[in-house]
Protein backbone atom coordinates (compact mmCIF):
# COMPACT_ATOMS: atom_id res chain seq x y z
CA UNK A 1 0.00 0.00 0.00
CA UNK A 2 1.56 3.49 -1.24
CA UNK A 3 2.44 5.38 1.85
CA UNK A 4 4.00 8.81 2.39
CA UNK A 5 7.03 8.70 4.49
CA UNK A 6 7.64 12.27 5.07
CA UNK A 7 6.05 12.82 8.99
CA UNK A 8 7.18 16.41 9.67
CA UNK A 9 5.60 16.02 12.96
CA UNK A 10 6.16 13.00 13.95
CA UNK A 11 9.55 13.99 16.18
CA UNK A 12 7.01 15.96 18.21
CA UNK A 13 4.87 13.23 19.38
CA UNK A 14 5.00 11.17 22.37
CA UNK A 15 5.16 7.46 21.89
CA UNK A 16 1.53 6.38 22.16
CA UNK A 17 0.52 9.10 19.64
CA UNK A 18 2.61 8.11 17.04
CA UNK A 19 1.62 4.36 17.13
CA UNK A 20 -1.69 6.10 16.59
CA UNK A 21 -0.34 7.90 13.70
CA UNK A 22 1.02 4.92 12.72
CA UNK A 23 -1.57 3.17 13.03
CA UNK A 24 -3.82 5.19 10.44
CA UNK A 25 -1.22 5.22 7.94
CA UNK A 26 0.04 1.79 7.87
CA UNK A 27 -3.58 0.04 8.52
CA UNK A 28 -1.62 -1.79 11.75
CA UNK A 29 -3.67 -4.74 13.15
CA UNK A 30 -4.67 -4.99 16.39
CA UNK A 31 -2.44 -7.59 17.26
CA UNK A 32 0.86 -5.21 15.79
CA UNK A 33 -0.04 -2.18 18.13
CA UNK A 34 -0.61 -4.05 21.14
CA UNK A 35 2.82 -5.65 20.14
CA UNK A 36 4.13 -1.74 19.82
CA UNK A 37 2.82 -0.09 22.76
CA UNK A 38 4.30 -3.21 24.68
CA UNK A 39 7.76 -1.70 23.35
CA UNK A 40 9.42 -5.00 22.16
CA UNK A 41 6.83 -7.75 23.74
CA UNK A 42 8.92 -10.90 23.40
CA UNK A 43 7.36 -13.83 26.16
CA UNK A 44 9.80 -15.03 28.17
CA UNK A 45 8.93 -18.45 26.68
CA UNK A 46 9.90 -17.50 23.39
CA UNK A 47 13.05 -16.11 24.28
CA UNK A 48 13.79 -18.89 26.03
CA UNK A 49 13.47 -21.15 23.21
CA UNK A 50 15.82 -18.74 20.89
CA UNK A 51 18.65 -18.90 22.86
CA UNK A 52 20.23 -21.07 25.84
CA UNK A 53 20.00 -20.14 29.46
CA UNK A 54 17.64 -17.71 29.43
CA UNK A 55 17.12 -15.58 32.56
CA UNK A 56 15.34 -12.77 30.77
CA UNK A 57 15.16 -9.67 28.32
CA UNK A 58 17.23 -6.98 27.19
CA UNK A 59 14.95 -4.27 25.78
CA UNK A 60 16.26 -1.78 23.31
CA UNK A 61 14.34 1.79 21.97
CA UNK A 62 12.76 0.65 18.84
CA UNK A 63 11.74 3.60 16.51
CA UNK A 64 11.00 4.46 13.02
CA UNK A 65 13.20 6.75 10.40
CA UNK A 66 10.98 8.99 8.29
CA UNK A 67 11.65 10.62 4.88
CA UNK A 68 12.97 7.69 2.73
CA UNK A 69 12.04 7.44 -0.67
CA UNK A 70 13.60 4.13 -2.22
CA UNK A 71 13.22 3.34 -6.17
CA UNK A 72 9.92 5.99 -5.90
CA UNK A 73 8.51 3.87 -3.20
CA UNK A 74 8.05 5.92 0.72
CA UNK A 75 9.56 3.81 3.19
CA UNK A 76 9.33 3.75 7.23
CA UNK A 77 12.40 2.20 8.45
CA UNK A 78 11.86 0.60 12.44
CA UNK A 79 15.79 0.61 13.98
CA UNK A 80 16.17 -0.55 17.06
CA UNK A 81 19.45 1.24 18.49
CA UNK A 82 20.83 2.63 21.75
CA UNK A 83 22.60 5.65 20.18
CA UNK A 84 21.25 8.74 20.40
CA UNK A 85 20.74 11.17 17.11
CA UNK A 86 20.94 8.06 14.85
CA UNK A 87 17.33 8.13 14.11
CA UNK A 88 17.82 11.87 13.39
CA UNK A 89 20.21 11.49 10.81
CA UNK A 90 18.95 9.49 8.74
CA UNK A 91 15.49 11.04 8.67
CA UNK A 92 17.67 14.12 7.95
CA UNK A 93 19.28 12.87 5.20
CA UNK A 94 16.41 10.86 3.77
CA UNK A 95 14.45 14.19 4.17
CA UNK A 96 17.39 15.64 1.76
CA UNK A 97 17.60 13.08 -0.52
CA UNK A 98 13.93 13.20 -2.08
CA UNK A 99 14.46 16.48 -3.48
CA UNK A 100 16.31 14.80 -6.21
CA UNK A 101 14.34 11.78 -6.23
CA UNK A 102 15.64 9.75 -2.91
CA UNK A 103 17.66 6.51 -3.38
CA UNK A 104 17.96 4.34 -6.10
CA UNK A 105 19.03 0.79 -5.48
CA UNK A 106 20.33 -2.59 -6.85
CA UNK A 107 21.27 -6.03 -5.94
CA UNK A 108 22.63 -9.34 -7.23
CA UNK A 109 20.65 -12.76 -6.33
CA UNK A 110 20.68 -13.91 -2.76
CA UNK A 111 23.87 -16.10 -3.54
CA UNK A 112 25.61 -17.34 -0.47
CA UNK A 113 28.94 -19.41 -0.44
CA UNK A 114 29.41 -22.19 2.09
CA UNK A 115 33.47 -23.46 2.35
CA UNK A 116 34.05 -27.13 2.61
CA UNK A 117 38.33 -27.18 3.74
CA UNK A 118 40.00 -30.19 2.25
CA UNK A 119 43.36 -30.87 3.45
CA UNK A 120 45.73 -34.11 3.54
CA UNK A 121 45.27 -33.95 -0.34
CA UNK A 122 48.99 -34.79 -2.18
CA UNK A 123 47.83 -33.36 -5.46
CA UNK A 124 46.18 -30.24 -5.09
CA UNK A 125 45.77 -29.39 -8.79
CA UNK A 126 44.55 -33.08 -9.62
CA UNK A 127 42.36 -32.78 -7.08
CA UNK A 128 41.14 -29.81 -7.90
CA UNK A 129 39.94 -31.03 -11.17
CA UNK A 130 38.93 -34.00 -10.41
CA UNK A 131 36.34 -31.55 -8.01
CA UNK A 132 35.42 -29.56 -11.13
CA UNK A 133 34.73 -33.06 -13.60
CA UNK A 134 32.16 -33.78 -10.94
CA UNK A 135 30.58 -30.73 -10.11
CA UNK A 136 27.33 -32.12 -11.69
CA UNK A 137 27.47 -34.47 -8.97
CA UNK A 138 28.51 -32.42 -6.08
CA UNK A 139 25.76 -30.04 -6.68
CA UNK A 140 23.15 -32.72 -7.34
CA UNK A 141 23.89 -34.07 -3.79
CA UNK A 142 23.63 -30.62 -2.13
CA UNK A 143 20.17 -30.24 -3.59
CA UNK A 144 18.75 -33.61 -2.27
CA UNK A 145 18.33 -32.22 1.10
CA UNK A 146 16.62 -28.95 0.55
CA UNK A 147 13.53 -30.07 -1.59
CA UNK A 148 11.49 -26.27 -0.50
CA UNK A 149 14.25 -24.69 -1.41
CA UNK A 150 14.30 -25.40 -5.17
CA UNK A 151 10.69 -25.12 -5.72
CA UNK A 152 11.04 -21.62 -4.51
CA UNK A 153 13.68 -20.85 -6.96
CA UNK A 154 16.76 -21.69 -5.15
CA UNK A 155 19.31 -23.92 -4.66
CA UNK A 156 23.08 -25.04 -5.46
CA UNK A 157 24.16 -23.19 -8.12
CA UNK A 158 27.85 -23.81 -8.46
CA UNK A 159 31.03 -24.71 -7.06
CA UNK A 160 34.53 -22.91 -7.32
CA UNK A 161 37.70 -24.61 -6.11
CA UNK A 162 40.27 -22.08 -4.19
CA UNK A 163 43.47 -23.66 -4.10
CA UNK A 164 46.25 -23.15 -1.47
CA UNK A 165 49.60 -24.71 -2.16
CA UNK A 166 51.15 -23.63 0.44
CA UNK A 167 49.91 -23.67 3.95
CA UNK A 168 51.56 -24.38 7.68
CA UNK A 169 49.65 -27.46 7.85
CA UNK A 170 50.61 -27.94 3.77
CA UNK A 171 48.50 -28.14 0.46
CA UNK A 172 44.95 -27.00 1.38
CA UNK A 173 42.10 -27.01 -0.88
CA UNK A 174 39.02 -25.18 -0.49
CA UNK A 175 35.65 -26.01 -2.19
CA UNK A 176 33.22 -23.12 -2.08
CA UNK A 177 29.27 -23.71 -2.94
CA UNK A 178 27.66 -21.38 -4.37
CA UNK A 179 24.06 -21.49 -3.04
CA UNK A 180 20.85 -19.05 -4.20
CA UNK A 181 19.09 -19.08 -0.45
CA UNK A 182 16.26 -16.80 -1.83
CA UNK A 183 14.37 -14.87 1.00
CA UNK A 184 16.69 -16.61 3.96
CA UNK A 185 19.88 -15.45 5.42
CA UNK A 186 21.18 -18.89 4.74
CA UNK A 187 23.33 -19.94 7.08
CA UNK A 188 22.06 -23.60 8.19
CA UNK A 189 20.62 -23.63 4.51
CA UNK A 190 24.46 -23.70 2.85
CA UNK A 191 25.52 -25.37 6.53
CA UNK A 192 23.39 -28.08 5.64
CA UNK A 193 24.67 -28.23 2.44
CA UNK A 194 28.18 -28.69 2.83
CA UNK A 195 27.88 -31.15 5.46
CA UNK A 196 26.30 -33.31 2.96
CA UNK A 197 28.29 -33.57 0.33
CA UNK A 198 31.34 -33.78 2.40
CA UNK A 199 31.59 -37.45 1.97
CA UNK A 200 31.64 -37.16 -1.59
CA UNK A 201 34.08 -34.26 -1.41
CA UNK A 202 36.41 -36.66 0.37
CA UNK A 203 35.85 -39.95 -2.34
CA UNK A 204 36.56 -37.32 -5.38
CA UNK A 205 39.63 -35.33 -3.83
CA UNK A 206 41.58 -38.22 -1.63
CA UNK A 207 41.78 -35.52 1.15
CA UNK A 208 40.36 -35.08 4.45
CA UNK A 209 37.41 -32.25 4.99
CA UNK A 210 37.20 -30.81 8.04
CA UNK A 211 35.30 -27.16 8.12
CA UNK A 212 31.74 -27.32 6.36
CA UNK A 213 30.60 -23.62 7.31
CA UNK A 214 29.23 -20.48 5.22
CA UNK A 215 31.53 -17.57 4.46
CA UNK A 216 30.52 -14.61 5.70
CA UNK A 217 32.00 -12.67 2.94
CA UNK A 218 29.21 -12.51 0.67
CA UNK A 219 30.69 -10.75 -1.69
CA UNK A 220 28.38 -12.43 -4.48
CA UNK A 221 25.06 -11.08 -2.60
CA UNK A 222 25.26 -7.68 -2.89
CA UNK A 223 23.23 -4.57 -2.12
CA UNK A 224 23.88 -0.83 -3.84
CA UNK A 225 22.10 2.19 -3.21
CA UNK A 226 23.03 5.72 -4.91
CA UNK A 227 21.65 9.39 -3.88
CA UNK A 228 22.55 12.40 -5.50
CA UNK A 229 21.99 15.75 -3.82
CA UNK A 230 22.02 19.89 -5.22
CA UNK A 231 24.24 22.15 -3.71
CA UNK A 232 21.64 24.02 -2.73
CA UNK A 233 20.51 20.86 -0.81
CA UNK A 234 23.22 22.11 2.09
CA UNK A 235 22.78 26.02 1.70
CA UNK A 236 22.41 27.47 5.54
CA UNK A 237 22.56 30.55 6.64
CA UNK A 238 26.10 30.67 6.93
CA UNK A 239 27.60 27.97 5.05
CA UNK A 240 27.21 27.30 0.82
CA UNK A 241 26.31 24.60 -0.04
CA UNK A 242 28.77 23.94 -2.43
CA UNK A 243 31.26 24.07 0.22
CA UNK A 244 29.58 21.71 1.89
CA UNK A 245 30.05 19.32 -0.56
CA UNK A 246 33.32 19.90 -0.85
CA UNK A 247 33.85 19.19 2.66
CA UNK A 248 32.34 15.75 2.16
CA UNK A 249 34.17 15.02 -0.53
CA UNK A 250 37.36 15.72 1.50
CA UNK A 251 35.99 13.90 4.66
CA UNK A 252 35.40 10.80 1.92
CA UNK A 253 38.54 10.53 0.73
CA UNK A 254 40.41 10.72 4.13
CA UNK A 255 38.35 7.70 4.81
CA UNK A 256 39.32 5.75 1.26
CA UNK A 257 43.13 6.38 2.19
CA UNK A 258 43.15 6.20 5.89
CA UNK A 259 41.99 3.05 7.69
CA UNK A 260 42.20 4.80 11.09
CA UNK A 261 39.24 6.98 9.50
CA UNK A 262 37.91 4.47 7.22
CA UNK A 263 37.25 2.20 10.64
CA UNK A 264 35.16 5.34 12.03
CA UNK A 265 33.50 6.25 8.90
CA UNK A 266 32.25 2.35 8.43
CA UNK A 267 30.68 2.75 12.36
CA UNK A 268 29.32 5.51 11.42
CA UNK A 269 27.66 3.52 8.01
CA UNK A 270 26.46 0.54 10.35
CA UNK A 271 25.22 2.78 12.78
CA UNK A 272 21.91 2.98 9.81
CA UNK A 273 22.05 -0.86 8.99
CA UNK A 274 22.46 -2.66 12.29
CA UNK A 275 19.73 -1.27 14.10
CA UNK A 276 17.35 -2.29 11.06
CA UNK A 277 19.21 -5.49 11.04
CA UNK A 278 18.54 -5.55 14.48
CA UNK A 279 14.96 -4.51 14.25
CA UNK A 280 14.23 -7.51 11.24
CA UNK A 281 15.79 -10.26 13.80
CA UNK A 282 18.35 -10.81 11.86
CA UNK A 283 22.33 -11.62 12.82
CA UNK A 284 23.97 -8.68 13.05
CA UNK A 285 27.46 -10.12 13.77
CA UNK A 286 27.10 -11.70 9.79
CA UNK A 287 26.42 -8.56 8.16
CA UNK A 288 28.91 -6.63 10.23
CA UNK A 289 31.65 -9.34 9.49
CA UNK A 290 30.85 -9.49 5.53
CA UNK A 291 31.00 -5.40 5.94
CA UNK A 292 34.16 -4.73 7.27
CA UNK A 293 35.67 -7.89 5.23
CA UNK A 294 34.37 -6.08 2.33
CA UNK A 295 36.35 -3.03 2.71
CA UNK A 296 39.52 -4.89 2.72
CA UNK A 297 38.74 -6.63 -0.38
CA UNK A 298 41.41 -4.77 -2.23
CA UNK A 299 44.24 -4.91 -0.05
CA UNK A 300 43.90 -2.17 2.50
CA UNK A 301 40.76 -1.35 4.63
CA UNK A 302 38.82 1.45 3.00
CA UNK A 303 35.56 3.07 2.62
CA UNK A 304 32.13 1.24 1.73
CA UNK A 305 31.02 4.53 0.04
CA UNK A 306 31.96 6.79 -2.74
CA UNK A 307 31.23 10.23 -2.51
CA UNK A 308 31.89 12.10 -5.69
CA UNK A 309 30.40 15.23 -7.81
CA UNK A 310 28.81 14.91 -11.18
CA UNK A 311 29.37 17.59 -14.14
CA UNK A 312 26.87 19.52 -12.84
CA UNK A 313 27.98 19.95 -9.91
CA UNK A 314 25.86 17.73 -7.26
CA UNK A 315 26.91 15.29 -5.29
CA UNK A 316 26.55 11.44 -5.56
CA UNK A 317 26.99 8.66 -2.81
CA UNK A 318 26.73 5.46 -3.57
CA UNK A 319 26.99 2.23 -1.17
CA UNK A 320 28.04 -1.36 -2.06
CA UNK A 321 28.12 -4.09 0.60
CA UNK A 322 27.05 -7.85 0.89
CA UNK A 323 24.02 -7.52 2.71
CA UNK A 324 22.82 -11.46 3.73
CA UNK A 325 19.32 -10.43 4.94
CA UNK A 326 16.80 -13.05 5.48
CA UNK A 327 12.62 -12.48 5.67
CA UNK A 328 12.52 -16.30 6.82
CA UNK A 329 14.79 -18.13 9.20
CA UNK A 330 16.93 -17.41 12.13
CA UNK A 331 14.34 -15.15 14.73
CA UNK A 332 12.67 -13.35 11.63
CA UNK A 333 9.51 -15.42 12.26
CA UNK A 334 10.13 -16.35 16.26
CA UNK A 335 10.52 -12.48 16.96
CA UNK A 336 7.41 -11.07 17.48
CA UNK A 337 8.49 -7.52 16.70
CA UNK A 338 10.65 -8.74 13.83
CA UNK A 339 7.50 -9.59 12.15
CA UNK A 340 6.16 -5.98 12.85
CA UNK A 341 9.07 -4.47 11.29
CA UNK A 342 8.68 -6.36 8.04
CA UNK A 343 4.98 -5.68 7.88
CA UNK A 344 5.87 -1.89 8.51
CA UNK A 345 8.72 -2.21 5.62
CA UNK A 346 6.02 -3.85 3.71
CA UNK A 347 8.86 -5.27 2.13
CA UNK A 348 7.95 -8.43 -0.40
CA UNK A 349 11.93 -10.17 -0.56
CA UNK A 350 15.10 -10.43 1.10
CA UNK A 351 16.69 -8.49 -1.66
CA UNK A 352 14.73 -5.40 -1.17
CA UNK A 353 14.72 -5.11 2.32
CA UNK A 354 19.10 -5.26 1.58
CA UNK A 355 18.51 -3.05 -0.23
CA UNK A 356 16.64 -0.45 2.31
CA UNK A 357 19.63 -1.42 4.63
CA UNK A 358 22.46 -0.19 2.47
CA UNK A 359 20.20 3.04 1.77
CA UNK A 360 19.24 3.98 5.78
CA UNK A 361 23.68 2.99 5.82
CA UNK A 362 23.97 5.18 3.10
CA UNK A 363 21.78 8.59 4.36
CA UNK A 364 23.87 7.50 8.06
CA UNK A 365 27.19 8.12 6.04
CA UNK A 366 25.85 11.62 4.57
CA UNK A 367 24.58 12.78 7.99
CA UNK A 368 27.69 12.40 10.08
CA UNK A 369 29.55 13.26 7.18
CA UNK A 370 27.55 16.58 6.71
CA UNK A 371 28.12 17.13 10.66
CA UNK A 372 31.67 16.59 10.88
CA UNK A 373 33.18 18.67 7.32
CA UNK A 374 30.73 21.76 8.85
CA UNK A 375 29.81 22.57 12.28
CA UNK A 376 31.27 19.07 14.12
CA UNK A 377 29.47 16.23 15.44
CA UNK A 378 28.53 17.30 18.80
CA UNK A 379 26.06 20.09 18.64
CA UNK A 380 23.55 17.66 16.83
CA UNK A 381 24.77 14.28 18.86
CA UNK A 382 25.15 16.07 22.25
CA UNK A 383 21.62 18.02 22.16
CA UNK A 384 19.95 14.35 21.71
CA UNK A 385 22.45 12.73 23.88
CA UNK A 386 21.92 15.54 27.02
CA UNK A 387 18.50 13.54 27.80
CA UNK A 388 20.08 10.40 28.57
CA UNK A 389 23.27 12.74 30.42
CA UNK A 390 20.09 14.22 32.31
CA UNK A 391 18.36 10.87 33.00
CA UNK A 392 21.82 8.95 34.66
CA UNK A 393 22.08 12.47 36.75
CA UNK A 394 18.96 11.06 38.20
CA UNK A 395 17.00 13.71 36.34
CA UNK A 396 12.81 12.66 36.41
CA UNK A 397 9.68 13.86 34.26
CA UNK A 398 9.76 17.78 34.12
CA UNK A 399 13.43 18.19 34.71
CA UNK A 400 14.67 15.77 32.25
CA UNK A 401 14.09 18.89 29.64
CA UNK A 402 14.62 21.16 31.42
CA UNK A 403 18.29 20.16 32.60
CA UNK A 404 18.71 19.43 29.16
CA UNK A 405 17.49 22.91 27.99
CA UNK A 406 19.82 24.59 30.16
CA UNK A 407 23.13 21.94 29.24
CA UNK A 408 22.28 22.67 25.36
CA UNK A 409 21.76 26.13 25.85
CA UNK A 410 25.42 26.70 27.46
CA UNK A 411 27.00 23.95 24.97
CA UNK A 412 28.35 21.81 28.06
CA UNK A 413 26.34 18.43 27.80
CA UNK A 414 27.57 16.85 31.00
CA UNK A 415 26.98 14.42 33.78
CA UNK A 416 28.27 16.86 36.30
CA UNK A 417 26.72 19.59 34.84
CA UNK A 418 23.38 17.98 35.06
CA UNK A 419 24.20 17.40 38.43
CA UNK A 420 24.66 20.23 39.69
CA UNK A 421 22.09 22.17 37.88
CA UNK A 422 19.32 19.19 38.98
CA UNK A 423 20.60 20.17 42.66
CA UNK A 424 19.69 24.05 41.96
CA UNK A 425 16.44 23.30 40.67
CA UNK A 426 15.29 21.04 43.52
CA UNK A 427 16.78 23.50 46.21
CA UNK A 428 15.44 26.51 44.58
C1 LIG B 1 21.09 15.40 14.84
C2 LIG B 1 20.83 16.26 13.61
C3 LIG B 1 19.90 15.54 12.66
C4 LIG B 1 20.18 17.57 14.06
O1 LIG B 1 20.17 18.45 12.98
P1 LIG B 1 19.33 19.81 13.02
O2 LIG B 1 19.84 20.65 11.93
O3 LIG B 1 19.30 20.33 14.39
O4 LIG B 1 17.89 19.23 12.65
P2 LIG B 1 16.51 19.99 12.41
O5 LIG B 1 15.88 20.26 13.74
O6 LIG B 1 16.68 21.13 11.45
O7 LIG B 1 15.66 18.85 11.67
C5 LIG B 1 15.99 18.39 10.38
C6 LIG B 1 15.43 16.98 10.22
O8 LIG B 1 16.23 16.06 10.99
C7 LIG B 1 15.37 15.11 11.60
N1 LIG B 1 15.43 15.31 13.07
C8 LIG B 1 16.14 16.25 13.71
N2 LIG B 1 16.00 16.12 15.04
C9 LIG B 1 15.17 15.08 15.24
C10 LIG B 1 14.64 14.46 16.40
N3 LIG B 1 14.93 14.91 17.61
N4 LIG B 1 13.83 13.41 16.23
C11 LIG B 1 13.52 12.95 15.02
N5 LIG B 1 13.99 13.50 13.87
C12 LIG B 1 14.81 14.56 13.98
C13 LIG B 1 13.96 15.34 11.06
O9 LIG B 1 13.77 14.56 9.91
C14 LIG B 1 14.02 16.81 10.72
O10 LIG B 1 13.14 17.18 9.70
P3 LIG B 1 11.53 17.19 9.95
O11 LIG B 1 11.09 15.81 9.61
O12 LIG B 1 11.31 17.52 11.39
O13 LIG B 1 11.04 18.22 9.00
C15 LIG B 1 22.14 16.63 12.86
O14 LIG B 1 22.97 17.38 13.72
C16 LIG B 1 22.91 15.42 12.37
O15 LIG B 1 22.57 14.79 11.38
N6 LIG B 1 24.02 15.07 13.05
C17 LIG B 1 24.80 13.87 12.79
C18 LIG B 1 24.46 12.88 13.84
C19 LIG B 1 25.11 11.54 13.66
O16 LIG B 1 25.78 11.26 12.68
N7 LIG B 1 24.91 10.69 14.63
C20 LIG B 1 25.49 9.38 14.68
C21 LIG B 1 26.18 9.20 16.01
S1 LIG B 1 27.83 9.81 15.99
C22 LIG B 1 28.70 8.39 15.47
O17 LIG B 1 28.65 7.39 16.15
C23 LIG B 1 29.29 8.25 14.10
C24 LIG B 1 30.45 9.04 13.62
C25 LIG B 1 30.11 10.50 13.61
O18 LIG B 1 31.61 8.86 14.40
C26 LIG B 1 30.69 8.52 12.22
C27 LIG B 1 31.80 9.20 11.47
O19 LIG B 1 32.77 9.67 12.11
O20 LIG B 1 31.72 9.22 10.22
N1 LIG C 1 28.52 -17.60 10.42
C1 LIG C 1 27.21 -17.30 10.49
O1 LIG C 1 26.81 -16.21 10.10
C2 LIG C 1 26.25 -18.32 11.03
C3 LIG C 1 24.95 -17.94 11.25
N2 LIG C 1 24.02 -18.86 11.69
C4 LIG C 1 22.62 -18.51 11.98
O2 LIG C 1 21.82 -19.09 10.95
C5 LIG C 1 20.53 -18.48 10.95
C6 LIG C 1 20.09 -18.20 9.53
O3 LIG C 1 20.10 -19.39 8.79
P1 LIG C 1 18.99 -19.67 7.67
O4 LIG C 1 19.49 -20.80 6.82
O5 LIG C 1 18.67 -18.40 6.97
O6 LIG C 1 17.76 -20.01 8.55
P2 LIG C 1 16.82 -21.30 8.77
O7 LIG C 1 17.55 -22.57 8.62
O8 LIG C 1 16.14 -21.03 10.05
O9 LIG C 1 15.78 -21.12 7.58
C7 LIG C 1 16.08 -21.37 6.23
C8 LIG C 1 15.06 -22.33 5.69
O10 LIG C 1 13.80 -21.69 5.56
C9 LIG C 1 13.05 -22.36 4.57
N3 LIG C 1 12.35 -21.36 3.74
C10 LIG C 1 11.02 -21.10 3.77
N4 LIG C 1 10.69 -20.12 2.91
C11 LIG C 1 11.84 -19.74 2.30
C12 LIG C 1 12.17 -18.75 1.30
N5 LIG C 1 11.23 -17.96 0.75
N6 LIG C 1 13.46 -18.62 0.94
C13 LIG C 1 14.43 -19.36 1.47
N7 LIG C 1 14.19 -20.32 2.41
C14 LIG C 1 12.90 -20.52 2.82
C15 LIG C 1 14.03 -23.17 3.74
O11 LIG C 1 13.66 -24.53 3.68
P3 LIG C 1 13.55 -25.66 4.85
O12 LIG C 1 12.88 -25.05 6.05
O13 LIG C 1 12.76 -26.74 4.24
O14 LIG C 1 14.95 -26.06 5.12
C16 LIG C 1 15.39 -22.83 4.30
O15 LIG C 1 16.28 -23.90 4.32
C17 LIG C 1 20.67 -17.22 11.76
O16 LIG C 1 20.07 -17.44 13.03
C18 LIG C 1 22.19 -17.09 11.95
O17 LIG C 1 22.47 -16.40 13.15
C19 LIG C 1 24.35 -20.19 11.88
C20 LIG C 1 25.63 -20.60 11.66
C21 LIG C 1 26.71 -19.71 11.27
Amino acid sequence: MPIDSRLPNFRSLSPAQRIDHLTTLLKLSDQDQQLLRNAGALPLEIADGMIENVVGKFELPYAIATNFLVNGRDVLVPLVVEEPSVVAAASYMAKLARAAGGFRTSSSAPLMRAQVQIVGVTDPYGARQRLLRSKDEIIALANSKDTLLLQLGGGCRDIEIHTFEQSAVGPMLVMHLIVDVRDAMGANTVNTMAETVAPLVEKVSGGKVRLRILSNLADLRLARAEARFTPETFDTAELKGKDVIDGIIEAYTFAAIDPYRAATHNKGIMNGIDPLVVATGNDWRAIEAGAHAYASRNGHYGSLTTWEKDKQGHLVGTIEMPMSLGLVGGATKTHPMAQVSLRILDVKSAQELAEIAVAVGLAQNLGALRALATEGIQRGHMALHARNIAMQAGAVGEEVDWVVKQMVQARDVRTERAGALLNERRNK
